[in-house]
């Protein structure tokens, strides 16, 4: 179980506020894309569910408010993998997923066996078992991404914030890196909040999208509700046409003025 209430959330750095008036809910199992155009608020959302910057208003997971946890038993309520993570580059692809595992140690703060099939089996998933021993800061920018998102998954939190999770990788490595977070969903209910430029592939997976601008709610809803011309071109300033997959879900294809 792990239902995610955001209720009433502001937050800004210094005085200046980014996001206000924002509630929402995730129930178990679901996921919530996080769009809007650039500077609009979505990083900063993440950040303030994560507990990371100075916010108002409240985040429960399952009816626990989030400030109220224990470290240990917030990591394992929520995990988040940001946009521009610092890196520790000396570290091995292997022992820097192993770190997502911190949450779940034994008293003696030693990984077991069931921690290393964790991560092994995200490895293979994530096309990086060949780079396991690598250093991370020997790796190319997609393989790194996919580092970050290994460690981010191996903590198995209820709720995942995946800030622009897809960012540099390839349309394959996307694709996997979706379809297993959407795996995990299904199989642990994990719950999942993402931000994501790629509006198609937003639609694709999330389940509900969170328009955003100038740090507002502008429009929330399914995919196809919260995808309209009229919305992108007021929201973006873009000039779109709203196609269609096979299973209906909305590709947005740009128009060239
Ligand atoms: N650490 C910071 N200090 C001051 N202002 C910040 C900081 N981080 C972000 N901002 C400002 O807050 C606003 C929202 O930024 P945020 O990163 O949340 O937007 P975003 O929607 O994720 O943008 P993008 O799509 O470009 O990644 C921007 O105007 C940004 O300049």
């Amino acid at each position: 179980m792990s239902r995610l209430e955001v209720c009433e959330l502001s937050a800004g750095y210094r005085r200046a506020a980014v996001i206000s008036g924002i509630s929402t809910t995730v129930d178990t199992g679901g996921w919530l894309g996080i769009i809007g155009p650039n500077g609009s608020g979505k990083s900063t959302l993440l950040k303030a569910i994560a507990g990371l910057v100075r916010h108002r208003g409240s985040v429960l997971v399952d009816g626990r408010p989030l400030a109220e946890l224990r470290r240990r038993e917030r990591a394992r309520a929520i995990g988040y993998a940001p946009q521009i993570p610092q890196l520790p580059i000396g570290l091995t692809v292997t022992d820097y997923v192993l770190l997502g595992r911190t949450p779940h140690l034994g008293p003696l703060g030693r990984e077991g066996a069931s921690d290393l099939d964790v991560v092994r089996s995200l490895l293979d998933r994530l096309d990086l078992a060949r780079l396991a021993d690598r250093q991370l800061a020997t790796l190319s920018g997609g393989e790194r991404q996919r580092a970050v998102l290994a460690r981010a998954l191996a903590q198995r939190a209820g709720v995942l914030l995946l800030d622009e999770p897809t960012t540099g990788l390839d349309v394959g490595h996307a694709q996997a890196l979706l379809d297993l977070i959407d795996e995990l969903r299904r199989e642990l209910g994990t719950t999942v909040v993402m931000t994501l430029h790629d509006l198609t592939l937003a639609a694709q997976y999330a389940e509900r999208l969170l328009l955003l601008d100038t740090g507002r709610p502008a429009a929330e809803g399914t995919p196809t509700e919260v995808l309209t011309p009229e919305v992108l071109e007021k929201r973006y300033t873009a000039r779109v046409t709203v196609l269609c997959t096979p299973d209906g879900s909305p590709v947005i294809a740009p128009i060239r003025g």
